[in-house]
């Protein structure tokens, strides 16, 4: 018995702030813990969470699985980008790392697998490859990944750059791996979330749309008479 199967079939949410937004309100640890005990409330199986205080926040208010990630540097590969990385958020108490397992240039200059066996020999927590195509779902699986997330499709130059959730990556990868693998990135809707699973996917993450605030409000607030000339990045008093 994993932790991996006590996401099956459910709603994982992305508790992050946006991280392009150093100053987003919501980058605190405590919001983001007080963040995802809603969404627990509300059903969801699983967090996800960005960085070892937000992580550590997390984990000291809810028992559920919480998949960890270290956004790192300004370099392609950003998502957890060395195992030293990995081995923080795992301290900080996460259960799942997700770890940027595309097909660039790692900033240390080691392979994902190398990678993957670091993690390994230091922590019992499992690893989620996030990728971005379908050859990188199968080399992260032949280099040890425990599971594997569409997350970066849309954000690499091999992916599809669309504005909705890449549905035919999920499909491919289901029909290609023997790990679970789990749709994130772009997912808005109900209807969005039925497909992934109809495409196979072992759970489905939603961020932005559920958790963001800040997101949700700049995308609704253009269909206002009142945003007709006003500053592009208004924020709330
Ligand atoms: C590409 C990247 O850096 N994705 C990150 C992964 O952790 C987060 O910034 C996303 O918010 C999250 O994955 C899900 O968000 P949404 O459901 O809004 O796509």
């Amino acid at each position: 018995m994993s932790v991996l199967d006590d996401l099956t079939g459910g709603l994982v949410v992305s508790c992050q702030p946006l991280p392009d937004e150093p100053d987003d309100p919501m980058r605190d640890p405590y919001v983001q813990g007080r963040v995802a005990a809603a969404v627990v409330r509300g059903g969801a199986v699983a967090v996800r969470a960005n960085g070892p205080a937000d992580i550590r926040a997390i984990r000291a208010v809810l028992d559920v699985p919480v998949i960890g990630l270290y956004k790192h540097g300004t370099d392609d590969i950003f998502i957890t980008p060395t195992a030293a990385h990995a081995l923080e958020v795992a301290r900080a108490g996460a259960d799942i790392i997700a770890v940027d397992a595309t097909d660039r240039p790692r900033p240390d200059g080691r392979s994902f697998a190398d990678t993957v066996r670091a993690i390994r020999e230091r922590t019992d927590a499992l690893v989620l490859a996030d990728v971005s195509t379908t050859a990188e779902g199968v080399a992260a699986v032949e280099a040890g990944a425990d599971a594997v997330a569409t997350t970066l499709s849309g954000y690499t130059l091999a992916s599809p750059q669309t504005d909705g959730p890449d549905l035919g990556l999920v499909a491919r990868l289901v029909a290609l791996l023997p790990v679970p693998v789990i749709a994130e990135g772009r997912y808005r809707t109900k209807e969005q979330i039925g497909r992934a699973f109809e495409a196979g996917a072992h759970a489905v993450v939603m961020g932005n749309a559920v958790t963001s605030p800040l997101w949700i409000t700049r995308r609704l607030v253009p269909a206002t008479p009142r945003a007709a000339g006003a500053p592009e990045k208004r924020e709330s008093r």
